[in-house]
């Protein structure tokens, strides 16, 4: 009798159906009739043809009964990652979008983060934050919180038990912003960062990682960034922040550091643009600045949905993509109304058209692209692309299951399509309702 080999023996599941997902190479391929099978820590062991299914579980040692057949419908795609999210503002998503940033932060954001210093208030939006983005199919989110170390931590616990991938901030702005019970002395956020970095880091979440936070260059002093890049690159962490987002916002960082060549320079002189930072927005970066991105490995965050509600700009991202630098798509909740990536993805395509009207040269992107942008895109943007974003081998198995004619759901099927078709409908039509399954690390985390 011919026994299992061992080193493939933990296979804990297999699907078989079609598979879409993207490469460095190809934004958009496609697998019909795969068979992706996931083993007990939660990775993807195989990837094979359907055909090979016999010789596949006699090497695996898996029942062949024990598949589960994806249907005509629907089709496995990665997990799309929001590599810029304010958890912190999720419970005004959706309104407060009648000013620019500078007046926006003042007026709305500040006086609703202070509140985070209750920790009954902050566990409950973060519970809902992290059910909702997960229920829309977020499997990785790059999360600011507030200036609150505890309520940050409770925002890390949470993702963890449900069973999300995050990065999480505890946010550092020790410059006087008007507001009072909303600021911290420079002493204060630099000891609160590293205890907020040495609990977190305590807690051992596999997926859970803490992220430097300065929230921007103006509401931090030189010395504050100074020493957060220290923290950054004495633990080897993640670094995020906000970049060139308004013209206004610009004008004030020019007199806050005279000192620096641009708004891109503030932050690489304190040593915080490395290949483990991520930067919302960008939109009025200079070619130059693109490149002082691309030279540190630096990503970028397009948060379209922000810009458009905040009337802040509308950033290239066929140039970025030009220029060889990183680029996730972001929700930026709350100046992003929209909690769901595929917002994201729709923003992204509607700003790409914007450019097209205003220049009939411009290349616009691709449904394909911005899919790759969602996902593998993101994994990259936050220098994670070696445990998610695509289905290789080896990798995490983050992935949502989508019914495209899911019953009750908004979209209408007239007739049998292709696979690129039902995934372009579901980017632009689709809603929750089509995700009719979630995974992170092979764990089934939606339906919860
Ligand atoms: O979109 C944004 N949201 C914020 O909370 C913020 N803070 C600084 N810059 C910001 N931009
Ligand atoms: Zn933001």
């Amino acid at each position: 009798m011919e026994t299992p080999d061992n080193s493939t023996a933990a296979v804990k599941f297999v699907f078989r159906g079609t598979l879409v997902h993207s490469t460095p190479e190809e934004a958009l391929q496609i697998r019909e009739d795969a068979l992706l099978g996931v083993d007990a820590d939660g990775k993807i062991a195989f990837i094979e043809d359907g055909k090979k299914l016999q010789d596949i579980s006699k090497s695996s040692g898996f029942n062949p009964s024990a598949i589960t057949q994806l249907g005509q419908q629907e089709f496995l795609m990665p997990g799309m990652i929001d590599t810029h999210i304010h958890a912190s503002q999720y419970s005004y998503a959706g309104t407060a979008l009648d000013m620019p940033l500078l007046q926006w932060l003042n007026t709305y954001t500040f006086p609703v983060e202070s509140r985070f210093k209750d920790l009954e208030f902050a566990k409950q939006v973060y519970t809902q934050v992290v059910k909702r983005t997960l229920r829309n199919g977020t499997t990785t989110a790059c999360y600011f919180a507030t200036i609150h170390t505890d309520a940050s931590l409770q925002l890390g616990r949470i993702a963890h038990d449900f069973g999300q991938r995050a990065l999480v901030g505890k946010v550092c702005m020790d410059r006087d912003n008007g507001v009072t019970d909303y600021s911290e002395t420079s002493q204060e956020s630099q000891d609160e960062t590293n205890r907020f970095i040495k609990e977190l880091l305590n807690q051992k979440y596999p997926r859970v990682k803490p992220v430097v936070t300065p929230r921007f260059a103006p509401s931090c002093t030189e010395p504050l960034l100074a020493q957060l890049g220290e923290i950054a690159k004495n633990n080897n962490l993640h670094i995020q922040s906000h970049i060139s987002e308004n013209l206004e916002e610009i004008t004030l960082v020019k007199g806050l550091f005279p000192q620096s060549e641009s708004y891109t320079d503030v932050y690489h002189r304190f040593n915080l643009l490395t290949n483990k930072t991520v930067m919302a927005h960008g939109c009025h970066l200079s070619d130059e600045e693109l490149v002082l991105f691309r030279e540190t490995g630096a990503a970028l965050s397009h948060c379209p949905n922000s810009n458009f509600s905040l009337c802040s700009g509308v950033l290239n991202v066929r140039n970025v993509l030009n220029h060889n630098v990183k680029l996730g798509l972001g929700t930026d909740v709350a100046g992003g109304y929209s909690s769901s990536m595929l917002d994201a993805v729709r923003r992204t395509l509607d700003a790409s058209k914007v450019l097209k009207i205003q220049d009939p040269e411009h290349k616009t992107l691709s449904f394909e692209e911005v899919f790759r942008l969602a996902t593998l895109g993101g994994s990259q943007a936050l220098s994670l692309d070696d445990r998610t974003g695509n289905f290789e081998v080896g990798k995490d198995f983050d992935a949502l299951r989508v019914n495209v004619a899911a019953p009750g759901g908004p979209i209408d099927l007239i007739q049998k399509e292709k696979p690129q078709i039902l995934l372009e409908k579901f980017l632009n039509l689709g809603d929750d309702r089509n995700i009719v399954e979630v995974f992170v690390a092979g764990r089934k985390v939606v339906p919860f």
